[in-house]
């Protein structure tokens, strides 16, 4: 029923409104008024950024079409209980395969599709590890058994390595695959309590099948971890089978559409063929054929292809991030000085543009090194399928490292765009905190960050020792050939524009990573008592200055993809002077805030000197001021869809209040006006007798 307002009333609110009116925000002018003062073309960039205007459309049109369906709507994404997310999750992941078969589509269209809806559940690892897995490491027949399976869902995988006890330990993992040549089989078996596997996602409730990390004994001998594939559960009736016990290991801080699991294996037998075969072997009669020395890590390639993977999609989620607080900053007046004028758009604060732009740039230096991660993955591959293995440790180390500095960076910028935001940023509304909750694992997962900087660390340490015995360099490691001469080298730069020059840049950032590594391998000599030994205490002792070693150097690469990125835009001449500008723009921002961040170690070193880092902030406190009117254009360029970001917060008409009233509407708690609480607790007890007298 409507409620009656009565004429007398209404007078005299009228004032009040008026006065209100007077200064009242209006975000959606607010937001067309910032994509107004863009420098370039917004347009091209975004087509650049995308792949081109046809995948742009595309993705438009399938968000268009997926949004209307049943398992693409998002409204009650933000309310749903864990149960709800899972079977949601499903829901979402067998969605998509129908659509994609129904459309005749392809794996790209498949990521793009998978990337809108962003409800991750059961099937993330079938798809992101267990057809991976099935790839590199299974052999051609077995790969002609599986794969058809796999890929048309007639069977779920997933990658079960950790453990209860161990999880970057991979050698102390204690599942045992034992071969019984005489049945021509493996038994499987989980000896200890923490040799339960515990974590692997889709494992509980869904996976009939896993890639089973275990170490392989034959004849008596370890021949430490490999990889087997196996079925857990019956295809009838999605049982376990016998010897098997699986679950889901309950709530975790984010990620909750996903049912990682636990395992426990009694005496399993599997046949021989299920040990994947392409490069370590095992004979009918029980003889190990150990990969070629050259590949001997090869049953880890899974890891370092879910690692590239990783360092591709950090960017985007920063971007994600970005882009919401950017929009939302850019509408959200707070304070104003004199009465009568507007309050201030909180992106107009030095505090807030000052965190915020630095991330923005951020974002983009992320968008360029996660195309050369990728690019230097895809070549490895070629080269591995040609059964050559050279550029394995180099890859290894770049991944490493890259994956460990992309994700603090992304896991870190998320928070801060949350935190930029307020209170509204509390909000799950605002899409923030759930982005953050369900992205920081990336910290953790396929390797602790702490442990894969060490693996970084340890190969340049390795790259420097060679050098200064006459070895030649390649790759990002190359400018450890000239340490010594590093150690010498003094900035040249005298004036707050000098530091403009990516060259004056990125020397700063090389000559930081080349000292880190002499002090780093200098530390190690003397924890080693002479020759460096990379293991027990000599490197446990070193951890902390060599992690600091593989932060920049990883700074440096990021920098440096960031800067040829851009060098071959120009000398392409991809896009217009004015956009490559704007690219420039926070090309320098990204650098010279980290170099910011950095400059105790500069200032140490006797690289810097005072006047140099007061030169520095200047210039990085003025870059801050150029972007500022690119702002929103610039996040307008990563391309997000409404749809996509499911934010009240980042929505592209800026019209966020609006959208937080209309999004909390599908709160449960709303479905009744006196809410679920009235009935259960509230009305008994407030009408107790005597209660308000109480009160
Ligand atoms: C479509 C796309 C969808 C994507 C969706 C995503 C969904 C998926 C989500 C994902 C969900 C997440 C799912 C999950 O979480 S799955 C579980 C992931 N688990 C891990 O990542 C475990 C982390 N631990 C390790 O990787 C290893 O054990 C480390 C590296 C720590 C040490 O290992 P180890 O103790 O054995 O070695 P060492 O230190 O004695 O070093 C010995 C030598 O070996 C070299 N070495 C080491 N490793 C590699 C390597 N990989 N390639 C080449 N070389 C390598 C090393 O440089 C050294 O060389 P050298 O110095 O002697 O020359
Ligand atoms: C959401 C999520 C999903 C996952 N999915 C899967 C999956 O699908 N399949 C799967 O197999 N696994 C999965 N994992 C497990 C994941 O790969 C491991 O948790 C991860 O590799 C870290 O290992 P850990 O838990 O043993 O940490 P730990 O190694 O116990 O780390 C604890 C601390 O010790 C430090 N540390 C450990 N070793 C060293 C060292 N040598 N030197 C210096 N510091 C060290 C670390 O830096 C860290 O601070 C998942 C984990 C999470 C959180």
């Amino acid at each position: 029923m409507a409620h009656f307002v009565d004429a007398r009333t209404r007078v005299l609110q009228e004032e009040s409104t008026k006065a209100v009116l007077s200064n009242c925000s209006d975000p959606k002018a607010d937001l067309a008024a910032e994509r107004a003062r863009a420098t370039f073309d917004v347009g091209e960039l975004l087509h650049y950024l995308n792949g081109g205007r046809e995948k742009v459309e595309r993705k438009a049109h399938f968000a268009e079409l997926i949004s209307r369906t049943e398992w693409g709507n998002k409204s009650e994404r933000y309310f749903q209980t864990r149960e709800e997310q899972y079977v949601h999750g499903l829901k979402v992941a067998f969605g998509i395969w129908d659509f994609m078969k129904e459309k005749r589509l392809g794996i790209s269209d498949g990521r793009v599709l998978r990337s809108l809806v962003n409800a991750p559940g059961g099937l993330e690892l079938h798809i992101g590890m267990f057809i991976p897995s099935l790839i590199s490491h299974a052999n051609p027949e077995q790969q002609a058994k599986w794969l058809p399976k796999a890929q048309s869902l007639e069977i779920i995988g997933t990658y079960a390595q950790t453990e209860l006890g161990h999880g970057t330990f991979v050698r102390g993992l204690e599942t045992t695959a034992t071969y019984d040549s005489d049945r021509q089989e493996f038994i499987v078996h989980s000896p200890t309590l923490t040799s339960t596997k515990w974590w692997p996602g889709g494992l509980g409730k869904t996976a009939t099948h896993i890639i089973l990390m275990a170490r392989l004994f034959t004849k008596g001998k370890d021949y430490g971890p490999h990889a087997f594939i196996m079925q857990i559960r019956s295809l009838e009736d999605h049982k376990p089978l016998t010897g098997i016990t699986i679950g889901d290991i309950g709530p975790k801080f984010g990620f909750n559409g996903v049912d990682n699991g636990f395992l426990r294996l009694e005496y399993v037998r599997i046949p021989r063929e299920a040990m994947l075969m392409r490069f370590a072997k095992i004979t009918p009669e029980g003889d190990y054929v150990p990969p070629p020395p050259a590949n001997a890590k090869a049953s880890y390639a899974t890891m370092m292809y879910v690692r590239s993977t990783i360092v591709q999609d950090a960017g985007k989620f920063l971007s994600m991030a970005v882009t919401i607080a950017t929009r939302y900053t850019s509408v959200r007046r707070q304070t104003t000085s004199s009465k009568g004028q507007r309050e201030t758009q909180v992106l107009d604060y030095q505090s807030v543009a000052g965190s915020l732009l630095p991330l923005l740039a951020t974002a983009y230096a992320l968008h360029f090194t996660g195309k050369v991660m990728m690019q230097m993955y895809t070549d490895f591959e070629r080269s591995r399928d040609r059964g050559d293995f050279s550029n394995l440790p180099e890859l290894h180390a770049f991944s490493s490292g890259l994956k460990a500095m992309c994700t603090t960076i992304t896991s870190e910028g998320i928070e801060k765009s949350r935190l930029l935001c307020g209170g509204h940023g509390y909000s799950r509304l605002s899409g923030l905190p759930d982005m953050y909750t369900s992205y920081v694992q990336n910290s953790t997962w396929e390797g602790d960050n702490n442990v894969m900087f060490l693996q970084t660390g340890r190969y340049l340490i390795k790259s420097l020792l060679g050098a200064m015995t006459g070895k030649t360099l390649s790759g990002y490691a190359k400018y450890l050939e000239n340490a010594q001469f590093e150690m010498k080298e003094r900035c040249n730069v005298s004036t707050e524009v000098q530091w403009l020059d990516p060259a004056a840049q990125l020397a700063a950032f090389r000559n930081r990573a080349a000292r880190l590594c002499v002090d780093a391998a200098e530390q190690l000599k003397q924890e080693s008592g002479g020759n460096p030994v990379f293991e027990g205490e000599p490197w446990d002792n070193s951890n902390v200055i060599v992690i600091k070693l593989a932060v920049a150097h990883s700074q440096y690469v990021i920098y440096k993809n960031f800067m040829d990125s851009l060098q071959g835009i120009r000398s392409r001449g991809e896009l217009q002077p004015n956009t490559v500008r704007a690219l420039a723009d926070l090309q320098g921002l990204f650098g010279l805030t980290v170099l910011e961040r950095e400059v105790g170690d500069m200032l140490e070193s006797g690289y810097l000197s005072a006047r140099q880092v007061k030169l520095l902030r200047a210039q990085q406190r003025a870059l801050v001021k150029a972007v500022r009117p690119n702002a929103v254009p610039l996040v307008d360029a990563f391309g997000f869809l409404d749809y996509e970001l499911s934010s009240a917060l980042g929505r592209s008409d800026g019209d966020v209040y609006r959208g937080l009233l209309e999004m909390a509407q599908a709160s449960p708690l709303n479905r009744t006006e006196e809410g679920p609480g009235w009935k259960a607790v509230l009305e008994a007890q407030m009408k107790k007798p005597g209660s308000r007298s109480r009160l």
